[in-house]
């Protein structure tokens, strides 16, 4: 994931395969067959083909049908997939709030989980010890600083994830469907923080099946279906066409 000039992220023919069942046990024949095929048995291309450029300080929404890949485009975006076929250039670094437990430790504390994800990403002890009450305040916790990570509602678990990755310094921020979860007064709270975000330069890569969020905070969309990309537009015209391939 080396810089490239100019371009916040650069993905080229980027594609990744998942086997679909995982118990599925591959007998020695298959194993040999399957030597032999390009597609493994039982693999099959979660996506396929993209790509795409994405210029700093832009906010892209990605939209498509349950399964299609729109999650797995984020993870290979953020360097914790890797991909198995072209490739994904990012410049400076990511600010991932793509999975509920993603970077915490379920038997670490509260606090100990704030200095532990923040150092990951850069952060230094004198600006998480700067920031620490901020982040705190943010996820609304301060009742809960000394209880482990696994004891929080999954509602706390996503502020928590939020309140962090937003003081990231990082670029780009990612931000998958978690952020549903939360209740409504937090939702707002992270819409406010995410202009904030936009306003300062951040690029933003936002996955949500909810329009008026997509319209609210991205500007460009691209179309995942039946793991390929197949629009990449302003996002209003991206929803129109998602909507009218699926109305009713
Ligand atoms: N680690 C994995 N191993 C096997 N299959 C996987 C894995 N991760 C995702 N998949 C599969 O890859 C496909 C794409 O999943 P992905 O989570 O990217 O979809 P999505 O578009 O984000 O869906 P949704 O809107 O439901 O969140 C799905 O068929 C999913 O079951």
């Amino acid at each position: 994931m080396d810089a490239p000039q100019g371009n916040a992220i650069e993905v080229t023919g980027l594609g990744v395969r998942f086997r679909r069942n995982r118990r599925g046990r591959r007998s020695i024949k298959a194993m040999f067959a399957s030597a032999r095929r390009r597609m493994p048995q039982g693999e099959f291309w979660a996506l396929r083909d993209v790509s795409f450029t994405v210029r700093p300080g832009e906010s892209i929404g990605v939209v498509g049908r349950n399964g299609q890949g729109k999650s797995t485009l984020l993870k290979l975006v953020a360097g914790v997939l890797l991909p198995d076929e072209g490739r994904v250039r990012v410049n400076g670094g990511v600010a991932p709030l793509i999975e509920l437990t993603g970077g915490f430790v379920g038997d670490l504390t509260v606090r100990e989980n704030v200095r532990l994800t923040a150092g990951l990403h850069g952060m230094t002890r004198e600006g998480v010890a700067e920031r620490y009450d901020e982040i705190i305040a943010f996820a609304e916790l301060e009742d809960f600083q000394e209880t482990p990570y696994k004891h929080l509602s999954n509602g706390m678990k996503v502020r928590l994830a939020f309140a962090v990755v937003s003081q990231l310094e990082e670029p780009i921020l990612l931000v998958d469907e978690v952020l549903a979860v939360g209740d409504k007064a937090f939702r707002a709270k992270c819409y406010r923080r995410i202009d904030e975000l936009l306003a300062d330069g951040r690029t933003l890569f936002f996955v949500s099946h909810n329009e008026r969020d997509l319209q609210r905070f991205c500007t460009r969309g691209l179309y995942i279906r039946e793991h390929r990309l197949v629009m990449d537009a302003p996002i209003d015209d991206v929803i129109a066409q998602y909507n009218a391939d699926n109305a009713a």
